[in-house]
């Protein structure tokens, strides 16, 4: 689910319990049962929209809709559509399969660039992510699920409470670092973010730790003094390490659609996001977002949350999260 640089400090991850107990299940078993709660929503009976077996406009049309209500967005799915268009009008689609095909295609060269695993480059001590995302995302949840998966590798990881606008938010995560055996540097409710991340980084430095996560605030986009006291926290770790932190993953709801998308541009604009984690995919989230993120800001998407629990987390493959769309094995 990561990737190790310069000398590794352990082997590569094993699997993880979650992984093990669910024997044999790939990774597109997974997110097929998950995603849409089953029903691919691209292509469910696309075959009764072509009685005489023939690719006419009127299917283009349907399959353009649903990629734009699948919150794949108008200009993404515009470019989708014309592609396939082209080779209707060269006679190269001529059924159902030959459609899908293409289909696939389309979507795996725009999801394929944005693969990419999170690499825990063991030259910093610690490695440092920054998490970031509006209110409720799931960036607690999301940290859980990452310690649990970084202290399988046998790597030492640290939480630090950034989000102290909000008590529950500090106990949140301390009880995901209580079930997870991890430290967890808080400080009192109002205490400055920048503070608690720098006592932290201080203290996972002084303690040899190999990776201190960091969550934060996630009060909307819009009130710019976020925007603001994000841009301290990563300054204030930069006094300690000039280069952190390494990863700023944005944790963004699938099922807030293009507003996801439009976060996603704020977010990256104020701090430089190097990774994207897409959560409630298990939801009603429809999922064409995942391409939207993809042609429109061409940022690596980490992970998916398939739900609340700690299993319910998937490195993004491309290949499998395509498939699991169009029902594909
Ligand atoms: N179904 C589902 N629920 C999720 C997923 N990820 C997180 N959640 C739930 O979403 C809710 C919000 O998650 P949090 O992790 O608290 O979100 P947050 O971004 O830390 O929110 P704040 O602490 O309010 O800033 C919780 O009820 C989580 O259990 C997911 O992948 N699927």
């Amino acid at each position: 689910m990561f990737g190790f640089k310069s000398k590794p400090p352990t082997p590569p991850p094993a699997p993880s319990a979650a992984e093990q107990s669910e024997g044999s299940l790939s990774l597109f078993q997974r997110l097929r049962a998950k995603l849409n709660r089953g029903d691919s929503w691209l292509t469910y009976d696309l075959a009764n929209l072509i009685p005489g077996g023939k690719i006419d406009e009127n299917v283009l049309e349907e399959l353009e809709m649903r990629l734009i209500t699948a919150d794949v967005g108008v200009e993404t799915s515009e470019r989708i559509l014309s592609a396939l268009r082209k080779k209707v009008a060269r006679n190269e689609l001529d059924n159902l399969d030959a459609l899908l095909e293409a289909l696939r295609e389309e979507l795996m060269d725009i999801v394929r660039p944005v693969q990419g695993q999170m690499v825990i480059d063991s030259k910093y001590i610690p490695f440092v992510v920054l998490v970031v995302g509006v209110n409720g995302a799931g960036k607690t949840t999301t940290i859980g699920k990452l310690a649990r998966i970084i202290k399988a590798a046998e790597m030492k990881v640290m939480l630090a409470a950034g989000d102290t606008f909000r008590a529950a938010a500090v106990e949140q995560l301390q009880v995901w670092g209580q079930r997870n055996d991890v430290p967890v540097i808080a400080q009192a409710t109002g205490a400055d973010p920048a503070a608690v991340a720098f006592d932290a980084l201080q203290s996972a430095q002084a303690r040899k730790f190999d990776v201190l996560i960091v969550d934060t605030a996630g009060r909307l986009h819009t009130q710019s003094n976020l925007m603001d006291e994000l841009k301290k926290v990563k300054r204030v770790m930069g006094r300690i390490d000039p280069d952190a932190p390494h990863e700023v993953l944005l944790v963004l709801d699938a099922s807030q659609g293009q507003n996801a998308l439009q976060q996603a541009k704020l977010f990256h604009e104020a701090l430089g996001v190097t990774g994207v984690v897409l959560t409630k995919l298990d939801g009603t989230a429809k999922g064409g977002i995942v391409f939207a993120i993809a042609s429109e800001l061409k940022l690596p998407i980490r992970y998916l949350g398939v739900g609340e629990s700690v299993e319910d987390f998937v490195g993004f493959e491309a290949a499998a999260f395509v498939d699991a769309l169009l029902k594909r094995e």
